[in-house]
């Protein structure tokens, strides 16, 4: 998207940067915490944020959002500056939540319990400066658009998690904010609710071009909702860019897990062309001779074999944990640390501590950069 209208544009010079949406530099200090981070949002665009617990991600969307402070950097809309903090404190500028253009959505609907749900949105569109008839017009057409026709006259205590989640999204968009903050919205619905309202939320997103940053602890919300992916581990970005490309080629255990995937490091050895971590040992084109290769493969790839190692891909592994899924049991094995998702028979009997022979086939891995 060009930036008509910015600085260069008057200049006449070609802008071909994306249209500035919500851009930060944030370095907030909490003892033995600390977020230091940069976060670019293209305007209309979603970014996913994701990263273990206590990765700084609410710390962020609060800094985002104006409700938390920071100790140094810079938060900016639409090319405005929002707050602004050096690291003397010198020079500071602070806009107030109300007065930012940014909206922030948690896993609590937090609606007005005493209001109906066509009056909780409506009031998000008085206090934005509408009239009575067209707040009232605004919202009947908001609650349509999420789904709730017929429903405006309930209080939130007559509807379900799913329905007042969609309330919170119709009263949060209505007023069509610069920016949207979601902090794990579907986190407390159930499975098939959650799909519905994050079907609902891309639709919205993409219709009304909103900026917004989601976390999540789903890859399935990034998947769905993001055109990009940040990976906040220890109040650091570990890995960003396309959601696809980073939950492909995961950087960190962290990423890995959340694409489901195994993520071993391991070593080339030039002489036999060979990829090595413990015993498992693949075949190198060598065309990529980084000192340290990543090989990334599906737990569902690795399968449980009879005898000994006899060939590449084959190798014993001690099983140092054994868990329960839905499709059956998956395997934890040490040196390397490696998932392996088996049907239920094939784990009977097996127990941790036992030695186990695995066989994965060198054509499902994939061995990328350090
Ligand atoms: N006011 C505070 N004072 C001290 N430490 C804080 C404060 N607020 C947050 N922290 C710490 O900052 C870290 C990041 O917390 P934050 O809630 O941002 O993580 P998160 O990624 O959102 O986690 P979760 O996924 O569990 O919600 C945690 O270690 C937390 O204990």
């Amino acid at each position: 998207m060009s930036g008509a209208g910015g600085p260069d544009a008057a200049a006449g010079v070609a802008d071909t940067s994306p249209a500035p949406g919500l851009e930060a530099r944030v370095r907030a200090d909490r003892g033995e915490f600390s977020l230091d981070m940069t976060l670019s949002v293209p305007a209309g665009e979603t970014v996913a944020l994701m990263g273990p617990s206590g990765a700084g991600k609410s710390t962020l969307l609060g800094v985002l959002a104006g409700l938390t402070g920071f100790d140094e950097g810079e938060v900016r809309l639409r090319g405005r500056v929002l707050d602004r903090r050096t690291s003397d404190g010198s020079a500071t500028r602070r806009t107030p939540p109300a007065h930012r253009g940014v909206v922030l959505l948690g896993q609590d609907p937090r609606l007005f319990p005493h209001l109906s749900a066509h009056d909780n949105v409506a009031f998000g569109l008085r206090v934005h400066g509408a009239t009575k008839t067209a707040a009232a017009a605004g919202a009947a057409d908001w609650l349509r658009r999420v789904g709730l026709a017929g429903l405006g006259a309930r209080r939130p205590a007559q509807l379900s998690g799913g329905q007042q989640q969609r309330v919170a999204l119709a009263r949060a968009l209505a007023t069509t904010p610069a920016a949207l903050l979601l902090d794990e919205p579907l986190t407390s619905l159930d499975t098939e609710t959650a799909g519905d309202v994050r079907a609902l939320l891309h639709q919205q997103l993409a219709a009304t071009r909103t900026t917004a940053v989601v976390a999540t602890h789903d890859a399935v919300d990034a998947v769905a909702l993001a055109s990009r992916l940040v990976v906040l581990e220890g109040g650091r970005v570990t890995q960003t860019g396309p959601v696809r490309e980073v939950l492909a080629s995961p950087a960190t255990r962290f990423a890995a897990a959340v694409a489901g995937l195994n993520r071993v490091v391991g070593t080339f050895e030039p002489a036999d062309s060979t990829w090595r971590a413990g015993d498992l040992v693949l075949p190198h084109g060598g065309a990529r001779q980084h000192p340290s290769l990543v090989a990334v493969f599906r737990p569902s790839a690795v399968r449980v074999i009879d005898g000994s190692p006899r060939a590449a891909g084959e190798w014993t592994a001690r099983i140092v944990r054994l868990e329960q899924t839905p499709a059956g049991v998956r395997i934890r094995t040490a040196d390397p640390d490696v998932a392996v998702d088996v049907a239920a028979d094939r784990a009977a009997g097996l127990t941790p501590g036992d030695t186990i022979t695995l066989r994965v086939d060198p054509a499902d891995v994939r061995l990328v950069g350090p």
